[in-house]
């Protein structure tokens, strides 16, 4: 098993560094649970978002290979286009051989240009991959560089520093509160089957069950619009989701009911408090999907736990932290 120590960006963003190429051209990328292509910024790229960040130069790596094959790729904030290559991959102390990545010539818009990071590594299933290119971890597994078919995530709060993505194991650690294992419902994101939602003891959505996906790559919680509004009523906040800070310490819990547990997350957890003003960490996104809209349990939620991704087993597995 080896560690992948992720950097904490004002509690919003969390990225590591990774390697590609020979000789080793680095890159900063986000370990997305949400995304399944990794990419970086290329030579290619003429957009403002590649110029102030790192650029794969692939005449500069001695086992680049090309591919004549695009790919694009379109997140919920953000978007980019390149081509597909293929080289080796270093993501903490595991080389990944042969692993096909995209060379962006395209980052439109200006979320990439003002990111801390270069590119993005995603984490969910092949299924869901552009253009079906293989994902990293896809490949550790074939390649037999994990010693489990599993990683899983730690996420620090308050901008400490800690935060790891764990390839191949589960550090005991960290599971000191003990693990809930929830099946997936789909192996396309880590997405999962949620009974109902509730705010302190009232139920206020999801009343007859609901998917979410844990998604390491969402800052915030991301949750259909009809919901959001029911959670800002029930919670005192306005439209715009501000709320008084005084408020604060005696807003309940929000409960997720998942495999018949209420997973809770508190005030403290989904209030985002800046220059003394307070709003929640909940934003409204309709992600509609055939098996139902889509709950974004992002990092307010997986601060909260320590996040088992198995994919032996198609699971989720959640150890409170608190
Ligand atoms: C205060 C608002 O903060 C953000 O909007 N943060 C961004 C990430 C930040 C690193 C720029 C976010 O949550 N983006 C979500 C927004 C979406 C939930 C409305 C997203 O697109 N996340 C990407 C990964 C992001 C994409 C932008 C670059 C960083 C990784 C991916 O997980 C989703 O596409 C999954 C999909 C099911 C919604």
């Amino acid at each position: 098993t080896s560690s992948e120590p992720l950097q904490n960006y004002m509690n919003n963003e969390y990225y590591g560094t990774i390697s590609i190429g020979t000789p080793a051209q680095e890159f900063t990328v986000i370990f997305d649970t949400g995304s399944s292509n990794l990419w970086v910024p290329s030579v290619y790229c003429s957009s403002r978002a590649c110029e102030n960040h790192k650029r794969f130069n692939p005449s500069e790596s001695s086992t680049f290979v090309s591919t004549n094959e695009s790919v694009s790729i379109a997140y919920g904030t953000g978007s980019m286009t390149g081509i597909l290559g293929y080289d080796t991959v270093t993501v903490s102390s595991i080389q990944v051989a042969n692993q096909i990545f995209g060379l962006a010539e395209t980052e439109p818009g200006t979320i990439f240009y003002y990111s801390p990071f270069d590119g993005i590594l995603g984490l969910a299933f092949p299924s869901i991959s552009s253009s079906g290119a293989t994902p990293v971890f896809d490949n550790m597994m074939s390649q037999g560089l994990v010693a489990e078919d599993l990683f899983s995530v730690y996420l620090s709060k308050d901008d400490k520093s800690g935060s790891f993505v764990l390839f191949g194991g589960i550090d005991p650690a960290y599971t000191t509160n003990g693990i809930s294992w929830i099946p997936l419902s789909a192996e396309t994101y880590w997405q999962i089957t949620m009974e109902r939602v509730f705010v302190g003891e009232r139920s206020v959505a999801c009343y007859f069950s609901c998917q979410a996906i844990v998604d390491t790559g969402t800052s915030l919680l991301a949750v259909p619009t009809l919901a959001l509004k029911r959670i800002y009523k029930a919670l005192g906040a306005n439209s715009e989701g501000e709320i008084s800070c005084s408020a604060v310490s005696s807003l309940p819990d929000i409960a997720f009911k998942i495999n018949g547990k209420k997973f809770t997350v508190p005030a403290n957890a989904y209030v985002i408090e800046s220059d003394g003003f307070c709003s929640l960490g909940i934003e409204g996104m309709d992600t509609p999907t055939e098996s139902g809209e889509l709950w974004i349990l992002g990092d307010v939620f997986i601060r909260e736990y320590y996040v088992i991704f198995d994919r032996a087993n198609n699971k989720v597995g959640l150890s409170p932290l608190a």
